[in-house]
């Protein structure tokens, strides 16, 4: 690691999603195995993960931690976990718990000092409550980090794509590119559909991660915006 960069200007993204299940925690782990291709250390974190198996763990956060270079607390790399694989306000609610902000927050600022890149996986789909007041949009802009959209090519994903631009746009939030993610294999008119997107998301395309790769795989097909 170059620890003489200043942990506030190291390298780091949020990783959003047009939905849940369309391929965040495998891109993000394409993208750290990318970044560690190009020599830097890099590390993964999930702030808030439901979904737990009879051990107590959590599948993304296990898969970040697998593809990132560097080892972490389990509480800087993930602040908050509940059991059941629900909307995670309703998770938090059940078990009696008000996700902070400031504690992701803290918990981030902390990571960051660790590894030369770092990546934010965030919850669901981008407008997720996290609570009453506080949804995934709100996290991502106390985190202020710069956006990675990944779209699960599916049917249904030009729209998606285009109302999560909106709102990150809406947000204030800047959009380093988005990742186009061949969750559905036999997806008709596939280029014709990444061809849609391409034209028209405002933001460049980063990569196409191909159906049954393996995330280190994945890799080469991606540019980093560094
Ligand atoms: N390119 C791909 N090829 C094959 N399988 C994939 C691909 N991308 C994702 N998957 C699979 O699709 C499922 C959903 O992907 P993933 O867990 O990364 O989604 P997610 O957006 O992180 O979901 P969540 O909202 O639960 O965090 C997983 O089983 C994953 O292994
Ligand atoms: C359990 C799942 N894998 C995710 N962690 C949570 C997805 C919440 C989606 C909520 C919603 O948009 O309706
Ligand atoms: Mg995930």
């Amino acid at each position: 690691m170059n620890a003489t960069i200043d942990p506030a200007r190291r390298p780091a993204w949020f990783i959003v999603g047009t939905d849940t299940g369309v391929g965040k925690t495998f891109v993000s782990c394409a993208l750290l195995h990318a970044l560690r291709q190009r020599g830097l250390s890099a590390i993964g974190m999930k702030p808030v993960a439901s979904g737990t198996d009879d051990a107590g763990n959590n599948e993304d956060v296990d898969a970040l931690a697998a593809a990132s270079s560097v080892e972490a607390p389990r509480a800087l790399r993930n602040p908050y976990c509940f059991a059941p694989a629900i909307a995670p306000h309703i998770a938090a609610a059940e078990a009696g718990v008000d996700i902070e902000l400031e504690r992701i927050v803290a918990a981030f600022n902390e990571l960051r000092t660790l590894a030369d890149a770092t990546l934010v996986e965030g919850v669901g789909g981008f407008l997720v409550p996290l609570g009453d007041e506080i949804d995934g949009a709100n996290l991502a802009v106390a985190l202020d980090l710069r956006v990675i959209l990944v779209v699960g090519m599916r049917l249904g994903c030009i729209n998606h794509a285009l109302l999560t631009h909106e709102v990150l746009s809406a947000r204030g939030l800047r959009i380093s590119g988005w990742v186009a993610n061949r969750i559905d294999a036999e997806m008709p008119r596939f280029t014709e559909n990444l061809q849609t997107i391409a034209r028209l998301l405002p933001t460049p395309l980063l990569g196409i991660v191909e159906h049954g790769v393996t995330p280190q795989a994945a890799a080469a097909a991606l540019t980093l915006p560094l």
